[in-house]
């Protein structure tokens, strides 16, 4: 029988991205947070833009999410990548419920940028990947790194179910979901992959380099390794692809570091 990994949701922390809070939604009091970008393509690797990059260093962003990886993640690395300093505010979860019915949306995570609350994790991954020019080169990798990240999205979705179960958040067999909906979903999604892999040009999704796609899926690999298992006997190549984005020198060091959160 196949042994279930203590369980990814460890901790209650962990338990909060995949359960919903009852209380009511009611409009944020949120208030602005400081200076306006100036522009929105800085280009944080190029000295005669230096200019932009220290704009943009300068600029206040707060993001707010819960003391766990999951959605927020993938943001936090965003700047880290690009270097650019944000406000890390970490939710606990015995002050949620008093701070639910502040948030726009009434779940997390949103992003203050310029006065202006953004929430939807995906419409602020691909906002600061635009700023920090993680879109790939033209029109058509940016669009083609938006597709991927679609697809992946789902994978997760459909693989929502054993994560559910196994968290203990839902009653099920866990052994039947991992071998019927997981493993099924997982094979599909990742063989995916790695044909847009082999027919890249370059060690990451897209022709021209590393974009937010990478480290957004990269990212969520983190989590198929506590969740599955056999996932690193079954696509090793993924835990390469993973340590390749992860070595990247701009954020190998925060990875390393960073604290412990099983999704
Ligand atoms: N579509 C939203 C979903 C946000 C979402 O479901 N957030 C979860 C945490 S990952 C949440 O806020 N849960 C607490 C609650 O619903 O009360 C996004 O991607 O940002």
């Amino acid at each position: 029988m196949r042994v279930i990994p203590k369980s990814i949701a460890t901790s209650t922390l962990e338990r909060q991205c995949v359960s919903y809070y009852k209380t009511a939604n009611i409009r944020t009091s949120n208030g602005g947070i400081g200076m306006k970008l100036t522009s929105s393509k800085p280009t944080l690797d190029d000295n005669d833009n230096k200019k932009h990059s220290k704009n943009l260093k300068m600029a206040r962003y707060t993001l707010t999410y819960f003391d766990i990886r999951a959605r927020g993640e993938a943001i936090r690395l965003l700047f880290k990548y690009a270097g650019v300093e944000f406000k890390d505010v970490r939710i606990q979860r015995a002050d949620w419920p008093k701070i639910k019915p502040t948030t726009p949306t009434g779940k997390l995570p949103y992003l203050e940028v310029d006065g202006k609350i953004l929430p939807e994790s995906g419409a602020i991954l691909r906002y600061l990947a635009r700023q920090f020019k993680l879109i790939g080169d033209n029109e058509l990798e940016t669009a083609f790194a938006d597709s991927v990240v679609e697809t992946y999205r789902d994978f997760k979705a459909n693989i929502r179910p054993y994560v559910h179960v196994s968290a203990g958040l839902a009653n099920g067999n866990a052994d039947e979901l991992y071998k019927d909906v997981y493993v099924p979903n997982r094979d599909i999604a990742f063989k995916y992959l790695e044909s847009v892999l082999a027919k890249s040009e370059s060690d990451f999704i897209v022709d021209s380099g590393v974009t937010y796609a990478d480290i957004f899926i990269a990212e969520h690999i983190t989590t198929l390794l506590y969740l599955d298992p056999s996932f690193e006997k079954a696509l090793p190549q993924f835990v390469d692809y993973q340590q390749k984005v992860f070595a990247l020198p701009q954020i190998k060091d925060y990875v390393a570091s960073r604290k412990v959160s099983k999704v």
